[in-house]
């Protein structure tokens, strides 16, 4: 039985030992009211008091039978209770007998209060004997109250440490996994571009060639390569160190990329030498332009760090299918009338074979 059950049973046992104090009182009552009045209808109180009193009486004995704490007190009542009833039994037979009124007579000799007292006493006793059993429920019951939230309290500790502890685990992991991610892109970017200016590099000029290449060959449409070298950039590394022959190859890149499309593929291939894949267009003329303008591009001096660098470019085109019909003829093809601009005075530009 939990402690809050117990606690009810104590709870109810003490209404009935009130109930059987009032229950024997009522019993004397009519049996006094009966000498005092000779009114038979006291007889019926008595009588009902007297019922109550075994009802309550067997109900405890019951009940006490799983809280055995008052019973030398209740088998006390017990026997006290059947002395009071003999003693009331006796009063109204001689009563009775007598046959007529006598009151004075029967009530002075009656030892009923005697009796009464000794049974509220113990009545009294039992009751404080279990308001105190009470007590001792309720200080258990609410030890267990706080002890369950105690536990409460360091099992949400316990969750909301595990918790914490895992996001941030699972937040570690995951900056951990990010900074993976990020040094994975950064070295797959490395081995795809040219660590000074950021463009592609030569393999990534040979990877998109290959998927233009497949493209063009797929829908029946051209495609050319510019292959771009500077004109006099190894006079600017001799003049003015290799550090501003970089700076000098950074902005060349940066102004070639202006002047091309978003189409348009740029790459660094090596040294000086940039390709330029221009991956759809609808007229020849469109590459003269292109090639014209990027030309132009050195019609005035390049600013590199407030040093004005004369530079040229000369540029090798090359067309798919006129000039090639694998990319690495059309590479050479354009290579080698890069070098015919060369030869026909540098800063030009000359279409394969032309
Ligand atoms: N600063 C710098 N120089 C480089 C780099 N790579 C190659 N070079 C130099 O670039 C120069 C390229 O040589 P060339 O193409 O003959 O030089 P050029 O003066 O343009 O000659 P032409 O092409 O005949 O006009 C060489 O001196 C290389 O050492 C680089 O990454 N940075």
């Amino acid at each position: 039985m939990s402690f809050s059950e117990q606690k009810d049973l104590v709870d109810r046992q003490r209404y009935d030992v009130a109930a059987l104090g009032k229950a024997i009182t009522n019993a004397e009552s009519g049996q006094r009211g009966y000498l005092l009045t000779g009114h038979t209808l006291f007889l019926d109180t008595m009588e009902q008091g007297r019922v109550e009193t075994h009802r309550l009486l067997a109900r405890l004995d019951k009940r006490i039978a799983k809280a055995d704490e008052i019973r030398p007190e209740l088998e006390r009542v017990k026997q006290l209770v059947h002395q009071k009833f003999d003693a009331i039994d006796k009063s109204i037979q001689v009563q009775m007998r007598a046959g007529s009124y006598a009151s004075h007579l029967t009530l002075s000799k009656d030892k009923g209060r005697e009796l009464m007292k000794l049974i509220n006493d113990r009545l009294s006793e039992m009751d404080g004997k279990l308001e105190h059993l009470r007590g001792d429920y309720e200080q258990e019951i609410r030890q267990r109250v706080i002890e369950a939230v105690i536990g409460a309290v360091l099992l949400c500790m316990l969750i909301i440490g595990v918790l914490l502890f895992s996001y941030r685990s699972t937040t570690d992991l995951l900056e951990q996994m990010l900074k993976t991610q990020a040094v994975t892109e950064q070295l797959s970017h490395q081995v795809d571009h040219d660590l000074l200016t950021g463009l592609p590099n030569r393999r990534s000029v040979d990877e998109h060639l290959e998927t233009v290449f497949q493209r063009s060959r797929h829908v029946s449409k051209p495609f050319a390569i510019f292959f771009m070298d500077l004109d006099g950039f190894k006079h600017v590394n001799d003049e003015y160190g290799h550090e501003i022959g970089d700076a000098l190859l950074v902005e060349v890149s940066s102004m070639f990329q202006k002047v091309l499309r978003q189409t348009d593929f740029l790459a660094r291939q090596g040294g000086d030498e940039f390709v330029l894949v221009v991956g759809s267009y609808l007229h020849r003329m469109e590459l003269v332009q292109l090639a014209q303008r990027l030309i132009k591009l050195f019609s005035r001096p390049v600013i590199v760090r407030t040093m004005a660098l004369n530079i040229g470019v000369s540029i090798g085109i090359a067309e798919y299918p006129r000039h090639g019909k694998q990319v690495k003829q059309l590479l050479h093809a354009a290579d080698k009338a890069m070098y015919v601009s060369k030869k026909n005075g540098k800063n030009s530009f000359s279409f394969d074979g032309e």
